[in-house]
């Protein structure tokens, strides 16, 4: 019987039906039963980007049987009211944040998807895009570095090719990028831009849900040279998900400001000696970024709670088991 054992890569997902890339070999695997039946929750089912180990048969088939550890994860909310987390991909070392010059710049939702790519285990980085757009991005790029302390931060064009070199020397050899982004901002032209020559890997594969459905889907990890790429529809919906504790990364400034407060647990309201509103009154705390961080910090809590309800609501369901 033929019973080779590898190590491979999710490349591509459909429910849990996975295509799994080793080397230049692709194998298209379901879960054995012993992985079945030991998984507790979808987190313990692969996801793109997952590392697995497989049994390799015939007609290029095999079945995973192990998950390896994740070194990151990128989630979102699962859609409806249930605060359930669903993964997106795992084993991302750099989240591209792209923005473009022009009418998608917003500063505001830069700062969300910062904090949601500090919640991953990855590195954020920015890029800001179609350079080309616009006359000078001094402004927008001091409006970025005010706001997102710390992160590096690329200008490019795909038109006339600026940035695009030092944006690839940024990424090191081997690691897996991911890219976050409204959609036209030009994630799968720099995509392309990156590889110097359009991919012709993302052709569409057809897959066969458990119910016989046919569904067009695409493969969603991909290799450009010596870089690792993953673009999955899910990457859309990144966003706030895992707990707050990457707030005070992402408003590095307001958390200093807040140390300096007279009072410990100052809310930053009404006390005497509050640093926060010292600033907002003159001027050096933007007060937009400011109500930006409170209303973060108000959904990041009602999100929290939610949580904690839902896990009590589990908890309950199986003491009645
Ligand atoms: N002027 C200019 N246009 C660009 C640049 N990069 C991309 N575009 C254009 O912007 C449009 C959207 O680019 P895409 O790469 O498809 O954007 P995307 O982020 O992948 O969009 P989704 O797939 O919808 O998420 C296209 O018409 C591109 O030609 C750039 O650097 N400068
Ligand atoms: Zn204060």
């Amino acid at each position: 019987m033929f019973q080779q054992t590898e190590t491979g890569r999710v490349t591509a997902q459909f429910q849990h039906l996975y295509t799994v890339s080793v080397g230049e070999n692709a194998y298209m695997c379901g879960v054995s039963g012993k992985f079945r039946h030991e998984a507790t929750s979808e987190r313990d089912y692969p996801v793109i980007g997952d590392y697995v180990t497989i049994q390799v048969r015939e007609h290029g088939q095999g079945t995973i049987h192990h998950l390896l550890e994740r070194r990151t994860v990128l989630s979102r909310a699962a859609a409806g009211n249930e605060t359930r987390e669903q993964l997106i991909c795992a084993n991302v070392d750099y989240v591209l944040i792209t923005m473009a010059c022009g009418h998608d710049f917003n500063i505001r939702r830069l700062e969300r998807y910062t904090l949601a790519a500090w919640d991953t285990g990855a590195i954020p980085i920015i890029v800001l895009t179609k350079t080309d757009q616009v006359d000078s991005v001094d402004t927008l790029l001091e409006d970025i570095q005010l706001n997102a302390p710390g992160i590096d931060v690329f200008a490019v064009s795909a038109v006339t090719g600026e940035g695009m070199a030092e944006l690839r020397h940024a990424l090191p050899s081997e690691s897996t990028i991911a890219f976050v982004g409204s959609s036209g901002v030009g994630k799968s032209t720099l995509t392309n831009a990156l590889a110097h020559e359009t991919l012709a890997v993302r052709q569409a594969v057809r897959a066969q849900d458990e119910r016989g459905k046919h569904t067009t889907t695409h493969r969603e990890l991909f290799r450009i040279d010596d870089l690792y790429v993953i673009d999955t529809p899910g990457m859309r919906e990144f966003g706030l998900w895992e707990g707050s504790e990457h707030l005070d990364e992402t408003f590095r400034d307001i958390e200093a400001l807040a140390e300096t407060c007279r009072f410990r647990d100052c809310s930053h309201k009404k006390e005497p000696g509050c640093a926060v509103q010292e600033a907002l009154t003159s001027g050096t705390l933007d007060a937009k970024r400011y109500a930006s961080y409170v209303k973060l910090e108000r959904e990041l809590l009602y999100m929290e709670k939610k949580q904690a309800e839902h896990a009590r609501v589990l908890e309950k369901k199986k003491r009645r088991i």
